[in-house]
């Protein structure tokens, strides 16, 4: 099912769906996201070939405003996930989450899921984890992106997404979309957490993450500006058949209004939602359609994208 014919005419109470990472790398936690009755789709956890434990714990820390995480890509491996499709029904669609150690375990998983009959669904190519120590956020090297996505779609046919790390440049914004707009993408799902950011326990005088001396990828409502700069600023040099997935900063019903209003299709939430549990998507989406009800909206497509500027 590829994301645009899956929201086509989807109503507000599909809109939300899981940030990849959170509450989706374990059977039981993927059970509890297809059963929850109000998500529209679900994404799995990051996958490499083999399964991975992760970096060394402390490697998650809540913050005032939102999170540091420094998980270092732990999963249960491609073939827990393509098991876990097989045996359970799609209650709703889930995106494939693939999140290889190289290009070549990249171009592996996506010539497997390619060659599996049994597989019908929506993948997403995640080139922005920043905590792997060692490996850069690939996303950000333009060339090597374009090299890599050139080589994917010479034989990847289903329908494929890219997870992005965010860009704090306009011209970076011209530069990625400029190479994004030449393969047919079913979506960009921006943004991943902002790469690299630090917190200090003063008291101690330590770092609160044990990983990479306590660097990790900063999430949750402080990084909104940063996100809804990101929709935007791609929905306005993207091709129209391109979709995208709003991430980063959504805790409430206004969050995911703006994100829509810069032309997100639809919204993933994170940080809040490990904060808060599933129960999320119900208080969200409440908010929403609250919202849209105040304003006299009858569905998403009446203010998607239709951010006003300053004249
Ligand atoms: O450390 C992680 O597992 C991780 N953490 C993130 O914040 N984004 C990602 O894409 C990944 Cl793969």
């Amino acid at each position: 099912v590829d994301l645009s014919a899956q929201i086509a005419n989807m109503s507000v109470k599909n809109l939300f769906l899981n940030a990849s990472g959170i509450h989706c790398q374990t059977e039981e936690e993927l059970d509890e996201l297809m059963n929850e009755p109000v998500s529209g789709a679900m994404v799995t956890k990051s996958m490499t070939p083999k399964s991975r434990f992760g970096n060394p714990l402390p490697r998650y820390y809540r913050l005032a405003n939102g999170s540091i995480n420094s998980m270092g890509l732990p999963n249960q491996g491609f073939d827990y996930y393509m098991d876990y499709l097989k045996n359970h029904d799609q209650k709703k669609p889930i995106i494939v989450s693939v999140a290889g150690m190289s290009k070549e375990e990249d171009l592996e998983m996506l010539h497997q899921l390619q060659d599996n009959d049994g597989y019908q669904g929506l993948t997403e190519l995640n080139l922005s984890c920043p905590n792997v120590i060692g490996k850069p956020q690939m996303a950000y090297d333009f060339e090597a992106a374009d090299d890599l996505l050139h080589e994917v779609f010479s034989f990847y046919k289903k329908p494929l997404g890219i997870k992005l790390p965010p860009y704090f440049d306009l011209v970076h914004f011209d530069m990625i979309a400029e190479v994004l707009n030449k393969y047919p993408l079913s979506h960009v799902n921006t943004i991943n957490s902002v790469g690299n950011g630090l917190w200090i326990d003063t008291n101690s005088e330590t770092v609160v993450l044990k990983p990479k001396g306590g660097f990790g990828g900063v999430g949750g409502s402080m990084v909104l500006p940063t996100a809804l700069g990101n929709v935007r600023g791609l929905r306005q040099r993207l091709n129209d058949d391109i979709k995208i997935i709003g991430t980063g900063g959504v805790t409430n019903g206004g969050d995911a209004f703006a994100h829509i209003l810069c032309g997100a299709e639809m919204v993933s939430i994170g940080t809040q939602l490990y904060e808060e549990g599933l129960t999320t998507f119900e208080r969200v989406t409440k908010e929403l359609t609250d919202i849209m009800e105040a304003k006299g909206y009858k569905s998403l497509d009446d203010f998607r994208g239709k951010l006003k500027v300053i004249e």
